[in-house]
């Protein structure tokens, strides 16, 4: 069962009273039932976009956000049917747990045996019963977090907005949690938007990510897209290491320094050429290239260091131009410094810039 809705967001842009513009006019579909993580540097705009589609800001003239089709952009959040979930939690101190989870529901005007039932099993699900006649103010940040969500899920929302609910957790907790909200969200089938600035938490819970700069999309795409097909060189630094080798595109071939790489047929076609042609820069990160003997190779490196971490190896690399990139490799062979190395690229990993 999917009980999500759809959003669509169109135009939509938001310039502040004091002439700060948060977001340039911009469109975003968001699928029924998926979860879609906004990331993005801070100041890029993600809570802006959250909270107008929340319904906790309005958009500038002309912009629509709509709910399954039904226009939602003057109805106030309460009208809209959201759960959100912020870092700061948002609870209230001195209540106990349970009535936290209910309140939504006694805003909603439902009887006090129905509400607390409902909320009683929100926080089963959640697996923090035995929590429920606590106060917030005993409670941990992990189970503060698990409380916020369990409220924000009460009131059966289609839409879930979660406003970098982990950040204030530390990391092996924030790890954890990460897992349970990618697990719950997945078997509710809600619509969620996760807002973060941190890379691994997108990649891992997204089913696509919008990745946000100076108040505008800069590439929608799903963890994959986003991390092996980075729309430009502020999407590629953003979401990991890349490597850059300038060169240029010859006869289905890129041409550098070391080598040739031979390119997809999609990366090849004239059509997919970066603008003003000539030199052009292929792009990859440290895992989707392995290292072979040079004979077998297209491309050819010295290797300058070597940095053994157990399974795996961090290996830097120099071109006769003297361009430096760093392989991820298996640790099974020894490489020496001064050695000369074979790289292959995976060609599902590269893109052109
Ligand atoms: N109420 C407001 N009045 C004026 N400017 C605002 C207001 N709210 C946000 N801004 C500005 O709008 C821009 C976008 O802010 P927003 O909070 O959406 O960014 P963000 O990507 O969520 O950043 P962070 O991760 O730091 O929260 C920033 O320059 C911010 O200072």
């Amino acid at each position: 069962m999917n009980r999500g809705a759809a959003i669509t967001v169109s135009g939509c842009g938001k310039t502040f009273a004091d002439g700060t513009r948060a977001l340039a006019p911009l469109d975003l579909d968001v699928t029924a039932g998926e979860t879609l993580v906004l990331l993005g540097p801070s100041g890029c705009g993600k809570t802006t976009l959250l909270r107008l589609i929340a319904g906790l800001e309005a958009p500038d003239a002309g912009g629509q956000i709509r709910f399954d089709g039904a226009d939602v952009t003057a109805l106030p959040i309460e009208k809209r049917n959201v759960g959100m979930v912020f870092q700061s939690y948002a609870l209230f101190p001195n209540m106990s747990v349970i009535d936290n989870v209910a309140y939504g529901l006694r805003v909603r005007g439902m009887a006090k045996a129905a509400r607390r039932a409902q909320a009683a099993g929100v926080l089963e699900m959640m697996r923090i019963g035995a929590l429920a006649e606590r106060r917030i103010d005993q409670l941990s940040g992990g189970q503060r977090q698990r409380v916020a969500l369990a409220r924000a899920l009460a009131v059966e929302p289609r839409v879930i907005l979660l406003d970098e609910p982990l950040t204030a957790l530390d990391a092996a907790l924030r790890e954890h949690l990460r897992g349970e909200i990618d697990a719950l969200l997945k078997r509710l089938a809600i619509t969620a938007i996760y807002v973060t600035h941190d890379q691994a938490e997108a990649l891992a819970l997204g089913d696509r990510i919008v990745v946000m700069r100076n108040g505008a999309i800069a590439q929608v795409g799903t963890p994959r897209d986003v991390y092996f097909r980075p729309a430009d060189d502020f999407v590629a630094d953003f979401v990991g290491i890349t490597n850059r080798l300038a060169g240029t595109v010859t006869n289905g071939r890129f041409e550098t320094a070391a080598g040739f790489v031979p390119l997809p047929p999609d990366l090849a076609s004239p059509a997919a050429a970066p603008a003003g042609q000539g030199a052009v820069r292929l792009l990859f990160r440290p895992e989707a290239a392995r290292l072979i003997p040079p004979p077998e190779a297209g491309l050819v490196f010295e290797v300058m260091q070597v940095e053994f971490q157990g399974a795996r190896q961090k290996v830097t690399l120099k071109d006769p131009a003297g361009a430096r990139i760093l392989v991820e490799a298996p640790a099974d062979g020894v490489l020496a410094p001064g050695a000369a190395v074979g790289l292959i690229l995976d060609p599902a990993r590269i893109s052109l810039a």
